[in-house]
């Protein structure tokens, strides 16, 4: 896990108490008029219900923001993604955010060591009469990657990745989702800016989490870079995103 319990209980009083407000914006007031403008007026009534049962959670920090999800909806309806991939489910904001903007023959695999948080979540999914689209496997992601490899069929078969869990495995992450996502197909690393812990200097007060992974997210950011597989573009959306797109 890439968070441990103690570092949760560090977050719990000052985690935010609204997902739809995870953001890097200085501007609280900004953000609410772009959830208002854009978000809120065309959020999935499913979606709506996820996200208020999420931000109870203690651990609600964890969940994708709701303009990073409209976000999201938008790629994959822009690359026409029929076959996904998502590792990080938590409760499943992205995860319904992309079953609902997938095409009725649409696929998702999802991926999560807890199974438990994905069932939080799980009655509003089925509700939303998208639960067929959506393949959910407990467990570590690395050794599924591997074992997904292991089968060249697999090379290329999917349009669109979503990376959101432990940040000291995206390295990891990467050298597989790279060889399963097809050219012209897109992955989207989250939290790579890292709460702005990045383009801070070592020494500046941040939480023991965020100062624990910031070296790895780090490490990411300076090797997507230089990867000559792909094109990247990153968004200070939600924590951050880096979308990539394979280029050979
Ligand atoms: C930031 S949350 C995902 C948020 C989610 N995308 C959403 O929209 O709410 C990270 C998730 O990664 C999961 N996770 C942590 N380590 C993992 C691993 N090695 N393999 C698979 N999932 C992992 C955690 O259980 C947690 O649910």
């Amino acid at each position: 896990m890439a968070i441990n319990n103690e570092e949760k209980q560090e977050i719990k009083p000052i985690g935010h108490n609204e997902l739809a407000h995870k953001s890097l914006l200085q501007s609280d007031a900004l953000y609410q008029y772009i959830l208002e403008t854009s978000v809120f007026p065309r959020e999935h009534p499913c979606l709506k219900e996820l996200r208020e049962m999420t931000e109870k959670h203690p651990w609600n920090l964890m969940a994708t923001p709701a303009d990073e999800g409209q976000l999201l909806s938008m790629l994959i309806k822009l690359i026409n993604a029929k076959n996904t991939l998502e590792i990080g489910v938590f409760t499943g904001y992205s995860l319904l955010s992309t079953a609902l903007a997938l095409p009725s023959d649409g696929k998702i695999l999802a991926l999560d060591v807890s199974r438990e948080y994905y069932e939080l979540g799980l009655p509003i999914i089925e509700k939303s009469g998208v639960v067929d689209k959506i393949e959910f496997r407990e467990g570590p992601a690395l050794p599924v990657l591997d074992e997904l490899i292991q089968d060249e069929n697999n090379n290329g078969a999917f349009d669109f990745v979503f990376v959101d869990a432990d940040k000291d495995n995206y390295l990891n992450y990467h050298k597989r989702v790279i060889e399963l996502v097809k050219v012209g197909g897109l992955i989207g690393y989250d939290n790579t800016l890292w709460s702005g812990s990045v383009a801070a200097s070592s020494n500046a007060p941040m939480l023991d989490y965020i100062k624990r992974l910031r070296g790895y997210v780090i490490e990411l950011n300076k090797y997507l870079a230089h990867d000559s597989r792909i094109e990247i573009c990153q968004l200070p959306v939600g924590d951050g995103i880096t979308l990539c797109r394979r280029i050979n």
